[in-house]
């Protein structure tokens, strides 16, 4: 009998026992999985997001997706002609904003996650936050202060909504059943308007609602930067309001990390933000113990 030390099949070896403590730990536990829209830009990286996905589910954890998708809906705003602007990292969502944003996130983005899934191997169901009641939304008041004066203004950011009321019921049934929900940011509001919800606030909701232990933030920068450009590999919510207040996190990382934080905060063992556009992201940061990314808790 012949014996193997080929060492490039050891070193599969090790990295298939590497991850064996992530897998006995992480069995039979729900992570919430956000997928920006600046990270899914080439087919190859969503190629690369669904395999990770399946590869999840297949080893016992129960992933929970929810897609994001603004670059596309601009791009979709642009080739109709309706100008588009954001406050606060939001969208201002005028009526037909709001019927756009509807078609691109659950028309287009969901049935390509749910397709990559599928011919990943895995069983995906996308559905929004209108269904099954999973997510009412109220619509977000926004107020400014002047420069220089202490008058408060109202801002109309249309029909921008956030979940009010979570009914998480269809997504333990999905899991349940094998299968993979796939969700994209829009609610419906007791009043019955259809509400355009940014895709961070909506994954650290549900994060929330499902008691996820996980919620994974995957976009297009490698994590949290501090002001040289280094990876801030380890945060807690105090460092994050002293990162806000000095001005090193801006834009759309504000809300991001404040959705990791009140995801923390709700009970979520670990937030993490890290690149979607390196292959594989986000099973080197499960099982593996470098990891990648930005790591919060509290
Ligand atoms: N300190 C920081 N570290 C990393 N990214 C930052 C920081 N401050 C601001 N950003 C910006 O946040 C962006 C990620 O947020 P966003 O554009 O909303 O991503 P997504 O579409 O994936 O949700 C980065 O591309 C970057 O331009
Ligand atoms: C209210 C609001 O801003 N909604 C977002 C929803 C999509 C989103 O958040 O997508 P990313 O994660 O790719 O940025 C929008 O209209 O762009």
């Amino acid at each position: 009998m012949t014996h193997n030390h080929d060492p490039a099949m050891l070193a599969k070896a090790e990295t298939l026992t590497e991850a064996l403590p992530y897998l006995q730990r992480y069995a039979g536990k729900t992570f919430v999985v956000k997928y920006g829209g600046h990270a899914m830009g080439d087919p190859e990286a969503a190629r690369d997001f669904a395999e990770d996905v399946v590869l999840l589910k297949a080893v016992g954890i129960n992933p929970v997706v929810v897609h994001g998708g603004g670059p596309q809906i601009g791009a979709m705003l642009k080739q109709l002609g309706v100008e588009s602007s954001f406050i606060d990292g939001l969208r201002v969502t005028d009526k037909v904003t709001a019927e756009v944003a509807e078609m691109v996130l659950s028309g287009k983005i969901n049935k390509e996650l749910v397709g990559w899934i599928a011919a990943a191997g895995g069983k995906a169901i996308g559905i929004s936050g209108k269904d099954a009641g999973l997510v009412t939304a109220t619509k977000v008041e926004r107020t400014t202060k002047d420069p220089g004066s202490n008058i408060e203004s109202v801002v109309d950011l249309g029909f921008v909504g956030e979940p009010s009321e979570i009914d998480a019921s269809i997504l333990y049934t999905l899991s349940a059943a094998g299968i993979i929900p796939v969700i994209a940011p829009i609610g419906v509001g007791k009043d019955g308007h259809t509400y355009n919800i940014n895709a961070d606030t909506m994954a650290g909701a549900l994060a929330a609602a499902v008691g996820a232990s996980r919620l994974f933030l995957l976009t297009d920068v490698p994590g949290v930067l501090d002001k040289d450009k280094n990876l801030l590999t380890d945060l807690r919510p105090a460092d994050i309001k002293q990162l806000a207040q000095d001005g090193t996190i801006s834009g759309g990382m504000i809300p991001k990390l404040e959705t990791c934080v009140h995801a923390v905060e709700a009970g979520c063992e670990a937030a993490v933000v890290l690149d979607g556009r390196v292959p594989h992201a986000l099973l080197l940061e499960i099982f593996t113990a470098q990891g990648a990314g930005t790591l919060i808790r509290v």
